[in-house]
C-alpha cells in the first residue's frame, strides 16, 4: 500500500541562514502513530509546519495521499489536521460554535451529527455550551483536536499535545490517540515525554540538528538497543566486589547491598556462571530482579552520540 505521507529530502532554511530541516525523509502508513521524540529545537515543530503548509520548505516535497503540498496544496491540506502547541482560540466563543467553524473553514457544510460525535468522543459535549474561556487548560486542548478533527482528516498532527497537562489528563489523551487510530486516522505526534511515546506509539522517529536520527517500530527499537540488567539482592552487604566476580564488569549500589549486572539479550548473557560465581564468594542472595533499559535510556544515548 502507497504511504499515506511521504517526505523526501525535506529541507528548510529560515531567513538568516539558519537550517532547521537538514534532508528529512520519511514514509508513513495509513493508521499508524509515530512519535517524534527529540531535544528542544530539534526541528520537531519546523517538520510539522512544514508538512502542514504553513512554514515553506526551501527544498524537498512532501505528499499527503498522493497530493503534493505546493503543486495540490488545498486537497493535500483538506486530508491533515493540525493540533498546534500553543492553545489559540476564540475566549468568548460557545465550544460546539468553534468546532463548527472549523469545519466551515475546509468548505464543508454544517453537520450536527458529526459535531456530536466530535464532541462525546472528546468528552466535551457536556461542555459544549460553555464558552472557551470557562474551561481548564486540558479541555482547551481538547477543543483544538476537536477542531482539528471537524474536517474529517485522514492524518492528525499533534504537537506535543500533552505539554503542561496533568497526569491523569495524559492517560485520557492517550486514550483519545487510541480510538482515533481505531477509527483509522493516522497520527504523527512530537512530545518530550519519552513514556508517552513507550505508551502510545507503533513507530518511533528521533530527530535532533534538522536530522531524522532513526526512525523504528518501537518494539524491534527497545529490542535491538535496550540491554537488560540483573540486580542481584544480597542478604548482608558488602564493601567491594569479591576478586572472583571482578571479571564480570558489576556495580554496587550505594548500601552495598545489591550487584547490577548489565547484558545483551541477543549474546550469552552469562548469567547462570554469574549466579555460580556469586554462591562461590560466599555471598547469600535475597532476590534477583530484572530491568530493561527505558526508551529514555536509548533516546538519551543517541542524541548525546550525535553531539559528541
Ligand atoms: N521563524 C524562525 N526563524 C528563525 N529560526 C527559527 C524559526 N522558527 C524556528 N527556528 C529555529 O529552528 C530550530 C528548530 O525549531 P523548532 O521549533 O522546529 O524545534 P522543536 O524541535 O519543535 O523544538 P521544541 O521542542 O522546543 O518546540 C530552532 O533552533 C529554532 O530557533
Amino acid at each position: 500500500m502507497a504511504p499515506i505521507l511521504s517526505i523526501r529530502d525535506l529541507r528548510k532554511s529560515y531567513e538568516g541562514g539558519f537550517e532547521a530541516l537538514k534532508g528529512v525523509s520519511l514514509d508513513i502508513e495509513e493508521g499508524e502513530i509515530l512519535a517524534l521524540l527529540g531535544p528542544n529545537g530539534a526541528g520537531k515543530t519546523t517538520l510539522i509546519s512544514t508538512i502542514c503548509g504553513i512554514t515553506t520548505p526551501t527544498s524537498g516535497s512532501v505528499t499527503v495521499g498522493g497530493h503534493d503540498i505546493r503543486s495540490e496544496f488545498r486537497a493535500a491540506r483538506q486530508m491533515i489536521g493540525l493540533v498546534p502547541q500553543e492553545v489559540a482560540l476564540e475566549p468568548f466563543e460557545k465550544v460546539v460554535n468553534t468546532v463548527r467553524f472549523s469545519r466551515g473553514l475546509f468548505g464543508y457544510g454544517r453537520d450536527d451529527a458529526r459535531i456530536e460525535e466530535i464532541l462525546r468522543k472528546l468528552s466535551l459535549w457536556d461542555k459544549r455550551d460553555n464558552a472557551v474561556k470557562e474551561l481548564s487548560g486540558g479541555m482547551k486542548r481538547r477543543v483544538l483536536i476537536a477542531k482539528a478533527l471537524a474536517h474529517e482528516p485522514r492524518v492528525l498532527f499533534l504537537d506535543e499535545p500533552t505539554a503542561g497537562v496533568d497526569v491523569e489528563l495524559r492517560k485520557d489523551m492517550w486514550e483519545v490517540v487510541a480510538e482515533l487510530k481505531a477509527a483509522g486516522v493516522t497520527i504523527i505526534l512530537t512530545t518530550h515525554y519519552i513514556e508517552e511515546a513507550e505508551a502510545i506509539a507503533d513507530r518511533i522517529g528521533v530527530i535532533s540538528g534538522g536530522e531524522l536520527l532513526l526512525v523504528e517500530e518501537k518494539t524491534a527499537l527497545m529490542r535491538r538497543m535496550g540491554q537488560k540488567f540483573i540486580e542481584v539482592q544480597l542478604t548482608e552487604p558488602i564493601v567491594e566486589i569479591p576478586p572472583g566476580l571482578a571479571r564480570y564488569d558489576l556495580e554496587l549500589n550505594g548500601a552495598g547491598d545489591v550487584l547490577v549486572y548489565r547484558y545483551d539479550t541477543h549474546k550469552r548473557t552469562g548469567i547462570t556462571a554469574l549466579l555460580n560465581d556469586v554462591a562461590e564468594a560466599g555471598l547469600v542472595l535475597r532476590d534477583v530482579d530484572t530491568r530493561q533499559s527505558s526508551l529514555e535510556e536509548i533516546f538519551v544515548g543517541l542524541v548525546a552520540g550525535e553531539k559528541t
